[in-house]
């Protein structure tokens, strides 16, 4: 049986976040998450319960937020892309933690058709893309649900764009990378929590110090999805 993927939402915007902020895409989020980020952004994709699950027609329709879900393989997924007319030939995976998934087909199937894809994961799950995907890891350190960041998810990152609310957060992400730093490629950002001016102004300076890149989350800042 072809590798079934649970949709919570699919939609066409501009990727807000990362070295490819300003890149119209389309956002493909995945159902379930058991990372526990006390701030995350997406809270309704945590729980996968049987009882939201619904058809791809209703997510792709919904406007609001909401745990519901779709079970759909990877010709559905183009399909429906197909059916809504989407143009951007940019695919942006994320969730959820959409490394608890098997990505291998969805990504191979994309890219047959002429999309490049990216990967938005937290590092807490092996990364299972096809190799020309672009993976941006953004470490979760701590959190509720006791997972670890990976190593091999760290030396396969594109980008580590970490979440900096205060100065503990550059230590902990210096703590992950320092032992890793002659074998990583990855382009190292740092991305303010919720947009609070404090993390914001921390995570400028601390850029500007280091070479690194600044990654706010352009999207909240104009009001799109
Ligand atoms: C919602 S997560 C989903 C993908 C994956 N679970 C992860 O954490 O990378 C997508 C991105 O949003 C970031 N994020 C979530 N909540 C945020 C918040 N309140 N402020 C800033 N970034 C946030 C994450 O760190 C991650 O880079
Ligand atoms: N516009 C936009 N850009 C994003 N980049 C990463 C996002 C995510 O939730 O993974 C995101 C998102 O939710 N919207
Ligand atoms: S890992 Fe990602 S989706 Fe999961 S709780 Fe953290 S920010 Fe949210
Ligand atoms: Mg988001």
């Amino acid at each position: 049986m072809a590798q079934q993927y649970r949709i919570n939402e699919m939609f066409q915007t501009i990727q807000g976040e990362g070295v490819y902020t300003g890149v119209p895409a389309v956002f493909i989020r995945l159902q379930g998450c058991d990372v526990g980020c006390p701030w995350c952004d997406t809270q309704h994709t945590w729980h996968i319960a049987d009882q939201d699950k619904t058809d791809l027609i209703i997510i792709t329709d919904k406007s609001n937020e909401s745990s519901r879900w779709a079970q759909v393989d990877s010709c559905g997924i183009i399909k429906e892309m197909q059916r809504l007319g989407y143009v951007a030939k940019h695919v942006v995976i994320t969730g959820g933690e959409p490394c608890m998934y098997d990505l291998r087909e969805l990504t191979l199937a994309l890219h047959q058709q002429g999309y490049s894809t990216q990967i938005e994961t937290s590092g807490t799950y092996k990364v299972q893309v096809a190799d020309a995907s672009f993976v941006t890891v953004s470490p979760k350190v701590n959190m509720k649900g006791g997972l670890s960041v990976r190593k091999d998810a760290l030396l396969r990152a594109n980008e580590i764009k970490h979440p900096v609310g205060t100065a503990k957060d550059i230590d902990a992400l210096d703590a992950l990378i320092q032992p890793l730093h002659k074998q990583l490629q990855a382009q190292i950002c740092l991305q303010p929590i919720s947009q609070k001016p404090r993390a914001t102004q921390l995570a400028t300076q601390v850029c500007i110090e280091r070479n690194w890149r600044l990654s706010i989350q352009t999207h909240k800042y104009i009001g799109i999805d």
